[in-house]
């Protein structure tokens, strides 16, 4: 049997879809930061094409003006060459496919079958208030335009979604929530099971990690507040020293007189006390 050879080897290609200014191409741009993955907008690359002048121009940008879909013959070519062009292997292709025939065309040219698609859902009326304040100088955003785009979304668009989704490939996200959650549900969608199961096991919780950063900077205190006493003690013996030896010197020296006049008695009888003098002088009388 043999092996796929790396030139065998088909890039790994995410579709991204969702209604006109959903934001599919603001959460690409985030996903290219963090995964690596080279992001190729379908729109992108038909108005380069109208502005480089090619033969294809006129037509693209009169179908771009009336919010309809460019034939799937072209959008492939200039993904192709763009994928190529790109020399990585792994693509967020936005904005495609559009309608059932440039998903059949793509996967009968390229024979790549997505790893899943990425669906942005949003109300029509968020899109809407985002397309009209986008001011990129678009010449499709547009009451006139846009209201066609809707419904080339919900005509021919959706379809393609739910193609997918009966084979099990749509991750779907909630696009009407701000940048930042968006991107939170995508980043889930794109980090690896192993991942989260790692950091779900091992991550610390905010809180438990306060704790552990509190109890740590207790112990460097208390660790330095031992440090400073027992220098203290030594610096205090160090300076005292010569005191202490006189101290214990006289000690020992009182020590040595009292043991003397011990061992005296022992051999000459009791010390001489005024006891024993009043005894000797009755002796003598
Ligand atoms: N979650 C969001 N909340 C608010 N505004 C957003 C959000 N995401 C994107 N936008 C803004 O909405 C506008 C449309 O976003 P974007 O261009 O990413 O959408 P799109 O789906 O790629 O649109 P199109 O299909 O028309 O190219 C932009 O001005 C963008 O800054
Ligand atoms: N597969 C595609 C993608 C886009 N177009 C045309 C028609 C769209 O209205 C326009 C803008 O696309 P967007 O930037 O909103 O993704 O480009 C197409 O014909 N086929």
């Amino acid at each position: 049997m043999g092996t796929v050879s790396d030139a065998e080897k088909k890039p790994a290609v995410i579709f991204v879809l969702g209604g006109p200014g959903s934001g599919k191409g603001t959460q690409c741009a985030n996903v290219v930061e963090h995964f690596g993955y080279t992001h190729l907008s379908a729109g992108d690359l038909l108005r380069a094409e109208i502005k480089s002048g090619s033969e294809n121009g006129t037509m693209i940008q009169n179908m771009i003006k009336e919010g309809k879909i460019v034939p799937s013959e072209v959008t492939i070519k200039l993904l192709q060459k763009a994928m190529q062009e790109s020399g990585n292997d792994k693509f967020l292709i936005d904005g495609f496919p559009r309608n059932e025939e440039n998903r059949a065309a793509f996967e009968a040219v390229t024979k790549i079958e997505p790893a899943f698609v990425l669906f942005f859902d949003c109300p029509e009326e968020e899109m809407e208030r985002r397309i009209l304040s986008r001011n990129q100088g678009r010449e499709d955003d547009n009451i006139e335009t846009i209201r066609k785009r809707f419904n080339v979304f919900l005509e021919s668009s959706l379809p393609v979604v739910e193609y997918y989704e009966s084979k099990g490939k749509v991750r779907k996200v909630d696009a009407a929530k701000s940048v930042e959650e968006v991107f939170e549900a995508v980043k889930a969608i794109f980090t690896p099971k192993e991942e989260k199961v790692k950091h779900h096991s091992y991550a610390i919780s905010p809180c438990i990690e306060n704790n552990l950063t509190l109890k740590v900077s207790l112990y460097a205190s208390f660790k330095k507040l031992l440090q400073t006493f027992s220098f203290l003690i030594g610096s205090i013996v160090a300076i005292q020293l010569p005191f202490i030896s006189r101290v214990l010197n006289a000690i020992r020296i009182l020590l040595k007189g009292y043991r003397e006049e011990l061992s005296f008695s022992d051999t000459y009888g009791p010390p001489v006390t005024e006891t024993s003098l009043e005894h000797n002088k009755k002796v003598a009388v």
